[in-house]
């Protein structure tokens, strides 16, 4: 069974600027390679600036890749119509304070993935906004409501149910549990999990918090100046890093991690998190 996303040799570089008349380039991302399967979380983890917010963008398609191949069960992403490609990948943000359109209700918010990319009339979409808003744990009635009459993590949890409207095969979230607090934070951790039970949903977290990496991620990527430096199931790198780098990132921001048993948490184990 091919995997549901297979990354290979994957480049992004941009363009810097001229010296002594040549074309300079940075290259954010070089030779990327991985795997993804469904239902199941990869997570991507680095210092400021290794590449993690560009892998994501160019898997989103926000972002275009300078070569390499993304497959999507074996066929390459870019043979998948533009709409279909979008209902497959969606992605959340950090900040659903500027993501979400303030001038917008939360319903008008929800309903417009499905006028851009469906043909569904106005009682079929009501009827997906309203489950949709259900299954991230809003009521109906905050269809009704603007951004602003919301808290960060309902914010949060909107921005999640925008992401399931087209009823996504992958769904990548860019440091979007960074600026909740601890509490939110963990009921945030906990939905995702339980969506990702209930409909099979595959995730790529990128995140520096390496507490919130090992309680959501099967494997893990670690980065470095655009590259790859380890890769593999995220209880085995956290507990036997191969690479300086990795037990270096693991020490500073998981100082007694090694003593803690790393396990993906399932929905129901979460709840003390
Ligand atoms: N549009 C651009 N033009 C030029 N360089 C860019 C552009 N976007 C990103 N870069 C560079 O590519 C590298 C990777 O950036 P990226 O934002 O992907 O890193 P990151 O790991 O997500 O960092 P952070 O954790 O700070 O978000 C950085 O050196 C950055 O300066």
């Amino acid at each position: 069974m091919p995997a549901l996303l297979e990354v290979r040799k994957l480049n992004r570089r941009y363009f810097t600027g001229y010296k002594w008349f040549k074309r300079q380039y940075k290259w954010a991302l070089k030779d990327i390679s991985f795997s993804l399967e469904t239902g199941q979380t990869l997570a991507i983890v680095g210092e400021a600036g290794s590449g993690k917010t560009t892998l994501a963008r160019v898997l989103a398609g926000a972002e275009t890749r300078t070569d390499g191949t993304i497959l999507y069960r074996d066929t390459p992403l870019e043979k998948q119509d533009s709409k279909q490609r979008c209902r497959l990948i969606r992605m959340i943000f950090q900040d659903p304070s500027t993501s979400l359109n303030p001038r917008l209700t939360i319903g008008e918010l929800l309903r417009e993935p499905l006028v851009f990319n469906t043909d569904l009339n106005q009682s079929q979409s009501n009827k997906i906004i309203e489950d949709n808003l259900r299954k991230v744990g809003l009521l109906k009635e905050h269809a009704d409501f603007y951004p602003h009459m919301l808290s960060l993590g309902q914010k949060q949890r909107v921005a999640i149910a925008r992401a399931l409207m087209l009823e996504p095969e992958v769904i990548i979230a860019d440091e979007a549990l960074a600026d909740l607090d601890l509490s939110i934070r963990s009921q945030i951790v906990n939905l995702l999990l339980k969506l990702q039970q209930q409909l099979s949903i595959s995730f790529i977290v990128v995140s520096q918090d390496l507490n919130i990496v090992r309680h959501i991620s099967d494997h893990l990527i670690v980065m470095r100046h655009g590259e790859i430096v380890e890769q593999g199931p995220t209880e085995q790198l956290m507990l036997n890093p191969q690479h300086e780098y990795t037990e270096r990132l693991v020490k500073q921001k998981l100082p007694d991690g090694k003593n803690q048993q790393i396990v993906k948490s399932t929905a129901s184990n979460t709840s003390n998190h």
